[in-house]
């Protein structure tokens, strides 16, 4: 089984290459102001720039954004997706507008929070942020990956939350996700991407 791969919050070169080098499926750019993780659009331009033809595809990630804020990015940055933070309408209406692949994150507590049905193109799967947590993912926790056993996914959908290089094997084990996202499992430090924990997320994934 081929699991695909997505590194988040990328901001600089050293990641992108550790990312490409890996052979990551997707990388990801955060444009929320209140992430470590956070870019600019012309902080990520170059960045997006830079990757191969055949190297990972650039997903750029928004929490509640109005259309402007998007229209602002994609002016700039060449993104082949959007991963939204917001309602499954709103994220459907943000798909018809700008006319490309929108991945709708969920955050999950229970196997009732599981989507049945929407208008996206892939779902994120993660835990529902701590109480207080500054912001709706990237907070390093991970939830019951038990939970989506059975789960007849709408569309295609990744696993994210508080994977790291040695829990990913099980955690595709026990979830049965075809896909995960990392962001701060391959970090020294919030917003510190580590090449060294990038390589051995992927090869961890790729393990099974
Ligand atoms: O990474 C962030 O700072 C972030 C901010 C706002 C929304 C989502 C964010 N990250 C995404 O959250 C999940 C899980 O991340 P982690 O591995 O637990 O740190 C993943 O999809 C990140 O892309």
């Amino acid at each position: 089984m081929t699991v695909r791969v997505k590194i988040c919050g990328i901001r600089d070169e050293a990641g992108l290459d550790a990312a490409c080098a890996a052979g990551a499926d997707w990388v990801g750019f955060v444009f929320f102001s209140r992430s470590p993780r956070h870019v600019t659009a012309a902080q990520a331009f170059p960045l997006a720039r830079h990757l191969p033809p055949d190297g990972p595809r650039a997903i750029g990630l928004f929490v509640r954004p109005t259309d402007d804020e998007i229209r602002h990015v994609l002016d700039t940055v060449r993104l082949d997706g959007l991963q939204i933070y917001d309602t499954a309408a709103r994220a459907a209406a943000i798909r018809a507008r700008f006319g490309m692949k929108v991945w709708l994150a969920a955050g999950i507590a229970t196997r009732d929070d599981l989507p049945q049905a929407c208008a996206v193109d892939g779902l994120v799967i993660e835990s529902r942020p701590p109480a207080g947590a500054q912001r709706p993912g990237g907070n390093a926790q991970a939830f019951d990956w038990s939970l989506t056993g059975g789960w007849q996914a709408p569309v295609p959908w990744m696993l994210a939350g508080g994977l790291r290089p040695d829990n990913v094997r099980e955690a595709v084990m026990r979830s049965g996700a075809r896909a995960v996202d990392v962001s701060s499992g391959v970090e020294t430090a919030p917003g510190i991407k580590s090449p060294a924990l990038i390589e051995a997320f992927v090869q961890a994934a790729r393990s099974l």
